[in-house]
């Protein structure tokens, strides 16, 4: 039976780093970092999203400044916002909830902020600085299935890891991070063919599809380390409920694999925990303080 990588465990000790940071940081600085989070509209998972956001960043110390916009906001009063942010002093990081309403296009939007306050890492520029091997920000889930991996295997030089996805904000960085650390790569999607044979030769495997347990357990070499980044709500057994499931048949997994993160409590605590260690770290870097 594989172990389980407990996220919420690790995220809550990634959270106190920071909170620790953040107190050595206001303390050279002579204040606090201070994160900008814009949500637009109603959508209920983001505005849950959004307040946790809010939350964690108080308990570590640092400043919150929320912006929710009505639904109908237009792109020119969103864009003016970020143009704001990105010139007030105070504000160390951004991050615009996605998705967006959409009248809006969210590329515009992403593409408008300052690349040394892009927290989320999705701008271009911070995807070519990852890419190129330059200081900059990472997508905070990527970042965190890396923290993760790194904690289970140590050293992941050499390994084999597949991703299944190539979206802009999980997928492609994740290669990325995984070139980095001298993985052998290989990003499989909807077109791969004979996706089991090619996830059977992975030692680690990142399953970022947003397909309810579309990884079978029979597909896994024996031993493989199991990142499962989906988070899809599906009806449970009793009438009327849903559950959470991720991309990965979990108890099938749990059969072949030495380790795999669960869905809740795997990867999605991590995301918020990375959050607050960018915006720490965006804040040293305005402050030039190592
Ligand atoms: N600007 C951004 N927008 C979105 C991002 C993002 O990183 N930046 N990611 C997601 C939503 N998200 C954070 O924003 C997020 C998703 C999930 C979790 C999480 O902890 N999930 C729990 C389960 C939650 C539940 O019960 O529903 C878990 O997996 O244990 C945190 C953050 C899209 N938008």
């Amino acid at each position: 039976m594989a172990d389980i990588i407990d996220g919420k465990a690790f995220a809550a000790g990634l959270r106190e780093e920071v909170r620790e940071g953040v107190t050595a940081f206001a303390a050279k600085a002579g204040r606090a970092p201070g994160l900008a989070v814009v949500l637009v509209g109603e959508d209920p998972a983001s505005a849950v999203y959004v307040r946790s956001k809010h939350k964690a960043c108080v308990t570590a110390g640092m400043e919150s400044f929320e912006h929710h916009l009505p639904a109908e906001t237009s792109e020119a009063d969103l864009l003016a916002l970020i143009g704001q942010l990105n010139a007030d002093p105070a504000v160390d990081g951004i991050l615009v909830q996605l998705p967006l309403p959409k009248h809006i296009d969210e590329t515009k939007v992403i593409e408008a902020i300052d690349p040394d306050k892009d927290v989320d890492g999705f701008t271009t520029a911070s995807a070519g600085r990852l890419a190129t091997g330059q200081d900059g920000f990472v997508a905070c889930t990527p970042l965190g299935c890396l923290m993760l991996l790194k904690d289970r295997l140590g050293d992941l030089s050499g390994k084999s890891a597949v991703i299944v996805g190539r979206s802009n904000i999980v997928g492609k960085p994740m290669a990325m991070l995984l070139l980095k650390e001298s993985c052998t790569v290989t990003i499989a999607h909807s077109r791969t063919q004979d996706l089991a044979h090619v996830i059977g030769g992975a030692d680690i495997v990142v399953a970022a599809v947003g397909r309810p347990e579309m990884v079978k357990g029979a597909w896994l070499k024996p031993g493989a380390t199991v990142i499962d980044v989906g988070i899809n709500r599906v009806p449970a057994a009793e009438e009327g409920k849903t559950k959470l499931v991720g991309d990965v048949a979990f108890d099938e997994a749990m059969e072949v694999a030495a380790a795999v993160t669960p869905v809740p409590g795997g990867v999605g605590p991590m995301t918020i925990a990375c959050l607050l260690h960018n915006t720490l770290a965006a804040a040293k870097r305005r402050e030039g303080i190592a």
